[in-house]
């Protein structure tokens, strides 16, 4: 097994006793009985649990030939999704891709351009990737569980049409790729319908927990990452946080942790990374934490920020402002890269003091002077470190959180696995929208939206 991630609590002492931790280990103790033997809500919803060390021999085969398929004869993939069928990827591609190219870090190879769409409701945005589509070979990826995600299913509708036109039904055929319900939904039917190639989503696998089935890992294949690698590091995190103890699970550290600061007022919880290719990876936890435990009105309310660019803009209030947050801290041990600092004799821009010396022991002096300066203004910080920034390490911080957010799910006396509160949403849109099935709603809502406009006016007066 490689050296796994490390969790440190330290920065929580002056806010967190050892009377807080003996309370809570026994809570933890019993939300882990209830996940591993299935007792607690969304029972049905646990698949992803397995996911890294479950023989899909012949899954992952399909998934590597497509992948290799999609490679060689493609110069864009469009993939279309949105919230868990697309952040995970998208999360994946730019933590172990290049910046600036779709080059890989790891081995240089040239794969085709990644794109992403579905997952907003602007036409721009679309109008400018057939743009940029015009005279390049594409295939087309389209990833929904339900089949029935407004925003996906908008753009698929466009895009099919815009594959058949180029290369014909025939052709198009053979470049499009669907990732849904094994048996049931609007996009299984079409699949079948239309020939395509189809890969399946387990029943028992919600959306935000999805990254180890096809939903993240054929994307994840075609930007050629080893897909392999980030399974392993997974099977090793199902392993190290499998254990029941706290003190000797760092997952459940997270979990215990972040309850016990809710509970102290800490309301809010900043993902804070100083790399930038961490965006996404924060992106895909905001949705894994939000949904998993924002109802029946609790929850922690999951943001994220972008260190060091937003010390100098947010940092101020993380400092100093309303005193009701802590930060998670994500950090890189070592980089593949250490940029030097050169050494100018003449001191003209004064920084001597940092002559010849790595970014990575400057980042680390930031990171430090930041926590203890947040930690000393009242804002608590979790630190979750890995070695290095490679798909094991990718694999492992994921089953991380994913099984940390199932047991502050239990503790916090919710069920982590569904989110009625998006459900609601969906139904007025579908309405709004006219949506057969949907005409009484449609009435209500009008009428409502009729009434705000004339309520308006008063209220002004009331001011
Ligand atoms: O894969 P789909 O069924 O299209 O769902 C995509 C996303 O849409 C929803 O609104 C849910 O809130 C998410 O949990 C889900 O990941």
């Amino acid at each position: 097994m490689n050296q796994g991630l490390r969790f440190d609590y330290s920065h929580t002492c002056a806010f967190l006793d050892q009377h807080d931790w003996d309370r809570v280990a026994p809570e933890v103790l019993d939300a882990h009985i209830r996940l591993h033997q299935g007792t607690g809500p969304g029972s049905d919803s646990r698949g992803w649990l397995d996911l890294p060390v479950q023989d899909k021999k012949s899954e992952r085969k399909q998934i590597k030939e497509a992948a290799e398929k999609i490679r060689s004869t493609s110069d864009v993939l469009v993939v279309i999704g949105i919230g868990g069928s697309y952040l995970g990827a998208k999360a994946a591609l730019d933590m172990l891709g290049h910046h600036f190219t779709n080059l890989l870090s790891a081995d240089k190879r040239g794969g085709p351009e990644i794109y992403f769409v579905g997952n907003n409701v602007s036409s721009v945005y679309i109008a400018q990737l057939l743009e940029l589509l015009a005279g390049k070979d594409v295939s087309l990826n389209v990833i929904s569980k339900s089949g029935a995600t407004l925003e996906p299913a908008i753009a698929f509708r466009v895009f099919r049409d815009w594959m058949e036109k180029k290369y014909g039904s025939e052709g198009a055929r053979s470049r499009i790729y669907v990732t849904t319900d094994r048996k049931q939904g609007v996009l299984r039917r079409l699949a079948e319908r239309e020939g395509y190639e189809s890969f399946a989503i387990p029943d028992d696998v919600g959306g935000r927990y999805s990254i180890f089935t096809p939903v993240g890992l054929l994307p994840i294949a075609v930007g050629g990452s080893n897909i392999d690698e980030i399974l392993s590091g997974a099977a090793d995190g199902k392993v190290r946080f499998e254990t029941p103890k706290l003190v000797d699970n760092p997952c459940y550290q997270y979990a215990a942790a972040r309850h016990l600061l809710h509970q102290k007022g800490k309301l809010i919880e900043v993902l804070v990374s100083y790399e930038p290719r961490f965006r996404f990876f924060a992106e895909w936890w905001k949705q894994l934490f939000a949904e998993s435990e924002g109802k029946r009105g609790k929850g922690i309310f999951p943001v994220a920020a972008e260190y060091s660019t937003d010390l100098h803009s947010i940092g101020q209030y993380l400092q100093d402002g309303k005193r009701h947050l802590f930060e998670t801290v994500l950090t890189v041990r070592k980089s593949e890269v250490d940029v030097t600092i050169s050494v100018d004799p003449h001191n003209l821009d004064g920084l001597q003091y940092l002559d010849g010396k790595g970014m990575d022991e400057i980042r680390a002096r930031v990171v430090e002077g930041a926590l203890l300066a947040h930690t000393d203004g009242g804002v608590p910080n979790l630190v979750v470190e890995i070695p290095r920034l490679t798909a094991y390490h990718f694999g492992e911080l994921v089953y991380f959180f994913e099984k940390a957010c199932a047991i502050s799910g239990y503790l916090l006396g919710v069920n982590p696995f569904d989110q009625p509160g998006v459900d609601a949403y969906k139904m007025n849109m579908f309405a709004l929208l006219g949506r057969p099935g949907f005409e009484k709603l449609k009435a209500e809502l009008e009428a409502r939206i009729r009434g705000n406009h004339k309520i308006l006016p008063d209220c002004k007066r009331n001011i």
